[in-house]
């Protein structure tokens, strides 16, 4: 019997071919280049392909998109919708690994880690000099966590134990809330906030959402932290202000483009931490995704509803 056929982005982790091995034929990405196909039945995205709905309509026997990871901008889901393509990700795995992350940014650009480990390597590192790669505290700061949902929720727990105050900014108050965080105006909370963490989804409206005017708005000693999409942020802004000393400094797991080009300006200021888009890799966070999407993949291909439909 002729296994179902699946378009993906890869190469797979050695973990997500063994357990695709026997239920699916797996095609390259370049296969849906093709005008038409009748063939293909699932989609499958690793990595951060676009699916759109030029790609959606070449392939009529489309019955599920799985995207391996919770953010679902690359897909169009309402094209998806329309033509009753179920699409699947995989919320609630990654939420501690991405909290983590965004806990070792705040850390690493609060504490300038990176300016540090530089420095005791340095060639003409002798002694440490009193007033060398001084910060400002983490512990008992106030944090402003845009975007308050499972992965900012996280945040404001390991900021609890850190004695922060929390801050956060949602589109609306949450009500009956068990996180001990007060609700704040955007405005209101880049303007209080230390550290700034963004775990917005990226959309229509969240696009953009930090510019020149918010920056302008937030403490030259603050730190901004992107764990959510890099065009969330407005690259140029943040760069000048970066260059500036408009705030004090970034740390980025996203950027806007991804990668950033090799002669970036961003790249150049020690004040800025990034990481290329590791929030959820850990052995342990990308393992539970990987079963969640195949179990969503292989529920769609079957035509059973979702574990974790997206809406
Ligand atoms: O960026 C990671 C994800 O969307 O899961």
């Amino acid at each position: 019997m002729s296994l179902p056929r699946v378009i993906t982005d890869g190469p797979l982790s050695p973990d997500l071919d063994r357990m695709l091995h026997g239920h699916v034929e797996l095609l390259p990405w370049s296969a849906a280049d093709a005008d038409r196909d009748d063939s293909v039945c699932g989609i499958y995205t690793y990595g951060h392909p676009t699916v759109d709905h030029q790609m959606i309509d070449r392939l009529p026997n489309l019955r599920v998109i799985s995207n391996n990871g919770v953010g679902v901008d690359h897909i169009d889901v309402a094209a998806a919708r329309q033509r009753n393509v179920a699409v699947g990700n995989t919320p609630g795995v990654l939420d501690g690994a991405t909290a983590d992350m965004a806990f070792a940014l705040i850390l690493a650009a609060g504490r300038r880690i990176v300016e540090s480990d530089r420095l005791a390597r340095a060639e003409d590192f002798d002694v440490q000099r009193p007033q060398v790669l001084m910060a400002h505290e983490v512990h008992g700061a106030t944090i402003g966590i845009v975007g308050l949902g499972q992965i900012g929720g996280q945040v404001a727990r390991r900021a609890l134990g850190f004695d922060m105050r929390v801050l956060y900014y949602n589109r609306r108050e949450i009500v009956d809330g068990d996180i001990a965080a007060t609700y704040a105006s955007l405005d209101r909370l880049l303007a209080e906030s230390d550290y700034v963490v963004l775990t917005v989804p990226l959309s229509s409206s969240t696009t953009g959402m930090i510019g020149t005017r918010e920056i302008e708005l937030m403490k030259s000693t603050a730190v901004l932290v992107n764990v959510a999409r890099g065009p969330v942020v407005d690259t140029a802004a943040l760069t000048r202000a970066l260059q500036e000393g408009k705030i004090r400094g970034a740390g980025l797991d996203v950027t806007d483009p991804e990668p950033l080009p090799r002669d970036h300006p961003l790249l150049s200021q020690s004040n800025a931490v990034i990481t290329p888009h590791l929030g959820s890799a850990t052995f342990e966070t990308r393992r539970k995704m990987a079963e969640l999407s195949v179990e969503n993949l292989l529920a769609g291909l079957r035509g059973d509803t979702l574990t974790t439909p997206v809406n």
